[in-house]
């Protein structure tokens, strides 16, 4: 599904408001219908709400918002910030649908700001997509006030103050909303860490946006849905045999690290593929023997690491290898000769991207159109440079896709997944269960097996990722976030996959 930015949610608004005969003002109930419904659903009418508004659209939002909850039976206090004179034609329609049980209070200067009861509902409709500047005067005062009262904040669109597709001035004040409800689609500020404190929870609820702006708009952001992978799933023909699904090699562990190995094969042989063989340190070969006795296993000549390649290195479909392998200089050496001689799609995790990162000739060797790297931000760190902030680690990642022709993982709450057009695809599923040891060498094995199957390398990360959260959201029904282990996604990967072969209701 797409991201769009603020101008083009602006733009479609007014599409939507040609193509389907209505009035702006019947998009704003809409928008506030479905805001209401998201509320009732969430708290009681026995909870008052303090609904604070702004002077543009969003505020017209929350001043319907007060009138739909007023009509089912919540307690609602209206507060008005900025000047109505100059407010938004619809804000002041609504203003005028206000019932009189209902009247709005203005905040003027700094002592109309009401004190709130210890445990307060706030909707904050004060700004949304239409924020062109950071909050100052009375607005920062508020928003201050507001994120310092322990009140819990509903945000209607977008957490007042932060800007929508591009980096909110340093310093900046920002709502630190509990829940953001969001029109239509997520906005691209959602999926970034840094914004974590102010976006809290974010559900989107459907206003009725026209589809077919929707699907006609240029945009290079997306996130992934289940709709969006669920279609790439390849069927397995009734007379396949293991032939078809592709041979994959894995070059993994070392030692003291010969569960990322185990972790990372498990993880292939649960996600499709058709024969796997891993290469370990000798040391691991009865440990990889024992765990994984689907894999066929190789040993190095080296007790403890990495130091050599496959002799029939070419009968190979596809090449994972990264986890557990250290960085030993004859490591560096086997991931040279590889790089160098390889024709294979290879698959590079962990240590194989630090390795590659400490070498601008280790890099300019990368094969065009055959490489995936899975990093988590240090490791991205490492191959890119230090980013001052998620929107130019985001830039770096399409510059580096592009200029390397290589699709990346960039790992994290909303995986992005970074293609050589300079496309980002912004994973949705998972959850901070899976923030504990080993579950990047899972996903490791998920799309080396996906590609030794076929999948294009953009298709493979897209829903290789995809899956590796699902099956983490599966296990967390299970055993919880707390309790959840790399090997926990494992057992659900299964599951996981069949889900995705379920057709959508
Ligand atoms: N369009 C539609 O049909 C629909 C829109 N919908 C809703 O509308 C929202 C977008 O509404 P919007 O475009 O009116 O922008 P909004 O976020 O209310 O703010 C703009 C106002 O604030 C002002 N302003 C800006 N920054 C400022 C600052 N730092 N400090 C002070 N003032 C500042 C700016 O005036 P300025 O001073 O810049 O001229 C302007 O007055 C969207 O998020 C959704 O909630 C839904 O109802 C669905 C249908
Ligand atoms: N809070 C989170 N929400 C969702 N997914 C997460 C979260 N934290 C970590 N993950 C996922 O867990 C994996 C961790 O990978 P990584 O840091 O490489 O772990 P390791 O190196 O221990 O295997 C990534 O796929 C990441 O997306
Ligand atoms: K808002």
């Amino acid at each position: 599904m797409k991201l769009l930015t603020a101008a083009q949610i602006r733009e479609a608004d007014a599409f939507t408001v040609q193509e389907q005969n209505i009035s702006s003002l019947d998009l704003m109930e809409r928008a506030a219908k479905a805001f209401t419904g998201w509320f009732e659903n969430k708290f009681q009418p026995s909870e008052e709400a303090f609904i604070f508004c702004g002077p543009g659209n969003n505020g017209g939002d929350g001043l319907a918002v007060a009138r739909l909850l007023h009509e089912r039976k919540y307690k609602v206090q209206v507060f008005i910030v900025g000047d109505t004179a100059k407010a938004s034609e619809d804000f002041k329609a609504n203003m005028e649908r206000l019932p009189d049980e209902v009247q709005p209070q203005k905040i003027e200067e700094e002592k109309d700001i009401p004190e709130l009861p210890l445990i307060a509902c706030v909707i904050d409709a004060l700004f949304g997509t239409g924020l062109s500047r950071p909050l100052t005067g009375l607005y920062e005062e508020l928003v201050e006030q507001l994120n310092s009262s322990g009140a819990c904040i509903t945000s209607i669109d977008m957490p007042s103050g932060l800007y929508t597709d591009s980096q909110t001035p340093e310093g900046s004040t920002i709502i630190q909303a509990d829940n953001t409800v969001s029109f239509q689609l997520p906005k691209q500020a959602f999926f970034l860490p840094q914004h974590e404190e102010y976006v809290g929870e974010w559900h989107v609820v459907p206003i009725g946006l026209s589809e077919q702006f929707i699907s006609g708009v240029d945009t290079d952001m997306f996130f992934t849905t289940r709709r969006d992978v669920q279609h790439l799933l390849k069927r397995r023909r009734k007379f396949s045999h293991k032939g078809n699904y592709g041979h994959a090699l894995m070059l993994c562990g070392g030692y003291g690290k010969m569960g990322a190995a185990v972790l990372a094969a498990r993880a292939c042989l649960r996600s499709g593929v058709g024969l796997l063989t891993i290469q370990v340190p000798s040391a691991g070969y009865t440990v990889l023997q024992t765990a994984v006795p689907e894999a066929m296993t190789l040993t190095d000549p080296n007790r403890k690491h990495l130091s050599d390649l496959p002799e029939d290195i070419d009968k190979y479909d596809v090449i994972g290898m990264g986890p557990g392998i250290g960085t030993a200089p004859p490591t560096k050496t086997a991931i040279g000769q590889l790089l160098a001689t390889s024709s294979h799609p290879l698959v590079i995790d962990a240590d194989a991207i630090n390795i590659i990162a400490s070498s601008d000739r280790l890099k300019e060797q990368l094969p065009k159109n055959k490489v995936i790297f899975t990093p988590h931000p240090k490791e991205f760190e490492r191959l890119v440079g230090k980013a001052k902030n998620d929107y130019e680690r985001l830039q770096r990642l399409r510059e580096f896709c592009q200029e390397h022709q290589c699709c990346v993982t960039l790992k994290g709450s909303h995986t992005a997944v970074g293609t050589p057009s300079g496309k980002v695809y912004f994973n949705t599923t998972g959850n901070s269960g899976m923030a504990t040891g080993g579950t990047g060498d899972v996903l490791t094995g998920i799309i080396t097996a996906l590609v030794g199957q076929q999948y294009d390398l953009e298709e493979a990360c897209i829903l290789g990722v995809y899956v590796h959260g699902l099956a983490g959201d599966l296990a967390l029904r299970t055993v919880g976030e707390i309790g959840m282990t790399a090997s926990d996604l494992i057992d659900h990967l299964p599951k996981a996959f069949m889900c995705l072969q379920q057709p959508m209701s």
